[in-house]
């Protein structure tokens, strides 16, 4: 949450002139209700549902960038599917930003109303399954186009010649 995926995703998907693909966007798209009228009426079991279907569903198309939600990799389905399909960056990013960025936004219902200690758990248990699944860590400590950039050195490095 809040680490920058979206932000970063679509300049990527700019600057590699890809198609870019939200996971959450997707998942609102097809279910008509917003991501906290899921977790509200629905519950997040079923938000979890929807967020497999997604995987399912993207792993069948050619490359694009794809950014998704933070509790997507948590999900062992998930993680499989997308290690055989995707590379996938996980963007760092400090708890001090996160937490004062996610704190009292109604639109993460992963963090709204929970305290410092509970999301620092959280952030920290997810860290762990990041680290295991990423292909490689970039860290989002300055600007967008800075952590761009260290994207696409690092996939130049992964893959060879990007341009
Ligand atoms: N490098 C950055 N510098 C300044 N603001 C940033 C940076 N990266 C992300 N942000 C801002 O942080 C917030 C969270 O980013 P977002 O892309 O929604 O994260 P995520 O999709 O990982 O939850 C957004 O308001 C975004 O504009
Ligand atoms: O932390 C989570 O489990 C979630 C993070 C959200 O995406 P962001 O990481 O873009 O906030 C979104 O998928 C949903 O609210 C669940
Ligand atoms: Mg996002």
């Amino acid at each position: 949450m809040a680490c920058g995926k979206s932000t970063v995703g679509k300049e990527l998907a700019l600057r590699l002139e890809l198609p870019y693909i939200d996971t959450d966007e997707l998942i609102v798209s097809k279910s008509g209700m917003s991501i906290p009228d899921i977790f509200v009426h629905e519950g997040e079991a079923v938000f979890r549902e929807y967020e497999k279907n997604t995987v399912h569903y993207i792993s069948c198309l050619p490359p694009h960038v794809i950014s998704s939600g933070a509790g997507m990799l948590c999900t062992k389905e998930n993680a499989v599917l997308l290690k055989n399909n995707a590379i996938i960056i996980y963007i760092y990013r400090d708890f001090p930003t996160i937490f004062n960025i996610i704190s009292n936004d109604k639109n993460r219902p992963m963090a709204y109303g929970k305290d410092y200690n509970e999301i620092k758990k959280l952030y920290d248990f997810r860290a762990q399954k990041y680290i295991a699944h990423s292909n490689f860590m970039v860290e989002n400590l300055n600007t967008v186009k800075t952590c761009t950039e260290s994207i696409v050195l690092k996939l130049f490095n992964f893959y060879g010649n990007t341009d």
